[in-house]
């Protein structure tokens, strides 16, 4: 297995109920719901994906054909920035992370002493070992993944079998709408808090690390 990142750096999780967690996000290169060109979005399955996980060439990307060498390699991100402080957190996403993030790679992380979060389409079975699953469902696409530790649903999707309702009774922890970011983003925010004030069940998903900057 050689696995492809795209990009790897150090921020605060932006999203859902970890928001505000040191982590390092480890990006993989490719999604198995939009070949991440632009002139493939419209006839993609998902089609307002706000990330570039194309390729290797972003900050810290490559390719690791070690699973030892990829862990090293987020250790040592972690520690340029937060040197021996713990608890030590990477969070795996993409792109669809669950195509690259295997057995051998978990073990390698947690031999460095990571706790290990994954950001998931939930098309694919998440395998053992993860600290945390965050399922975000997409219309149009299967959904194979029906627990976890939170499913974060992007909002409004008008596909009647992405409506939140469809979700509510699955195994998760906590259950989260997440404003569509789009040029509709004001209405969505609106649309979402709505929503979340009639079903308290569900609670608001702001991507909090656009609004100060992080990546
Ligand atoms: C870029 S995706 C990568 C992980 C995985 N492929 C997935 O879709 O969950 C990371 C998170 O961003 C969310 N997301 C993507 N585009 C978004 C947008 N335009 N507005 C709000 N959230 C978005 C996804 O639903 C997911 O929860
Ligand atoms: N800070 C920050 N938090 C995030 N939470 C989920 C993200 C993702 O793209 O998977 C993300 C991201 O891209 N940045
Ligand atoms: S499934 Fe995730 S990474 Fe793939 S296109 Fe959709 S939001 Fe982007
Ligand atoms: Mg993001």
């Amino acid at each position: 297995m050689t696995w492809t990142v795209k990009e790897a750096y150090y921020t605060l999780q932006g999203e859902g109920a970890q928001t505000g967690r040191a982590a390092v996000f480890l990006r993989f290169a490719g999604c198995n719901l939009w070949s991440g060109l632009e002139r493939d979005r419209d006839k993609a399955v998902c089609r307002f994906c706000d990330t570039d996980f194309v390729g290797t060439n972003g900050v810290n990307g490559g390719k690791f054909r070690a699973a030892e060498d990829l862990a090293a390699h987020v250790k040592a991100i972690w520690e340029a920035e937060a040197g021996d402080e713990g608890p030590r957190y990477v969070v795996c996403t993409g792109g669809e992370p669950l195509l690259q993030l295997d057995a051998p790679l978990i073990a390698a992380l947690k031999a460095e002493g990571f706790e290990i979060g994954v950001e998931t389409n939930g098309t694919i079975a998440a395998p053992d070992g993860l600290d945390w699953i965050c399922v975000s469902p997409k219309a149009n696409a299967p959904l194979v993944q029906t627990s976890g530790s939170e499913l974060k649903l992007v909002y409004p999707q008008d596909e009647a079998e992405a409506q939140p309702e469809r979700f509510s009774k699955l195994d998760f922890s906590h259950f989260f709408l997440q404003p569509k970011d789009d040029p509709d983003q004001a209405r969505n925010i609106q649309a979402a808090t709505t929503y979340c004030m009639k079903n308290p069940q569900w609670r608001l998903s702001l991507q909090t690390h656009k609004l100060i900057g992080l990546p």
